[in-house]
């Protein structure tokens, strides 16, 4: 359905030295029908990044993306305004993509109106108490602006607004992670079973790779701008191959949330070898040098470390 092939974005940054950075490192990814894949990582590691190229909202630098067979990256721009409406996101602060001034009627309506999914008054008016019944809200939600809800209802409308579109794909950048525990466990409910029901594929962004095996068929960890683990949730816990997954899954165990480095390393600048490697407990020299490739180890586990490579049967020889 939506696939990426090579994807890369790097960002000129610094104030008075340009400096290049590498926030996307050949990134492939395939996600299917109804599927959702949770992209896990330390901040920086690239997560937004990838997941706003996925979505159009940022030019890749080098790569392509394709939907339904259609390369997205060769579309032109007058038509693409179609194929937007079925790529949404579902942002961290939803309460910045809502204009403080427009009642919640109002921020429902607004992208139906401009992608022309509804034909009368009438019909705009069916259609968003539909999608407010559906996502929990009342009636008297309508009548209220962004700041007189709670976080939760306010992620409530935005999943309303986004669905109202029908959308192909959702990428939903740490959709709770502002809200309390309990509220948390509601959303990522309703978003489950809006899931089937809408027949979405949803790329899920997480720090908290509890959350990512509730809600996710297949678990992908980035490092560095790159995918270096991929299986699914049961896999992943049972059999983490990668130094860096398994530091993960350990530290997670110890504080119930991803820890996070300090990062003033230089992960994310362009070097040859592979980007664990200052941190990395199992190094050995040839790592500097090479970059490893993200393999396949089965069927449903692929990773990207020689040494694991070597250990699991030496697929690479
Ligand atoms: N517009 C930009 N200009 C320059 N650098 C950027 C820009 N957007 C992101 N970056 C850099 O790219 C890298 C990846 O950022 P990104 O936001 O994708 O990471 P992330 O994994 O989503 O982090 P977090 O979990 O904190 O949201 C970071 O080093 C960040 O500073």
């Amino acid at each position: 359905m939506l696939k990426a092939v090579q994807l890369k974005k790097v960002f000129e940054s610094g104030f008075w030295q340009k400096k290049s950075l590498v926030a996307v490192d050949g990134v492939d990814l395939e996600i299917g029908r109804n599927e959702t894949i949770a992209l896990v990582g330390e901040s920086g590691s690239g997560k937004t990044t990838l997941g706003k190229m996925l979505l159009l909202l940022l030019e890749s630098t080098e790569g392509q993306i394709f939907l339904d067979g259609v390369e997205l990256t060769k579309v032109k721009k007058r038509e693409l305004q179609n194929i937007r409406k079925d790529l949404q996101l579902i942002p961290q602060h939803p309460e910045v993509s809502f204009d403080p001034r427009w009642k919640v009627y109002d921020s429902i309506v607004e992208p139906m109106r401009i992608h022309r999914v509804v034909k009368s008054r009438a019909d705009e008016k069916k259609k968003v108490f539909e999608l407010l019944n559906m996502v929990g809200l009342k009636e008297d939600h309508l009548d209220r602006y962004p700041h007189e809800l709670s976080g939760g209802e306010l992620q409530r409308v935005m999943i309303a607004r986004v669905l109202s579109l029908n959308p192909k794909i959702i990428v939903a950048d740490e959709p709770t992670s502002m809200l309390d525990v309990s509220v948390q466990a509601q959303i990522l409910n309703l978003l489950m079973n809006l899931q089937k029901k809408f027949d979405l594929s949803i790329i899920f962004i997480t720090h908290d790779l509890e959350v990512a095996r509730k809600v996710s068929n297949r678990i992908a960890i980035m490092y560095a701008g790159q995918i270096i683990e991929m299986a699914e949730p049961n896999e992943l816990f049972n059999n983490p191959l990668h130094p860096y997954t398994q530091f993960l899954i350990e530290s997670a165990e110890l504080t119930s949330n991803l820890y996070t480095f300090d990062i003033e390393d230089d992960s994310n600048s362009i070097i040859e070898g592979c980007r664990y490697y200052a941190r990395c407990p199992i190094r050995k020299n040839s790592c500097k040098e090479q970059l490893p490739e993200l393999l396949n180890i089965n069927s449903r586990h692929k990773v990207r470390c020689l040494c694991t490579y070597l250990k699991e049967g030496g697929i690479l020889i």
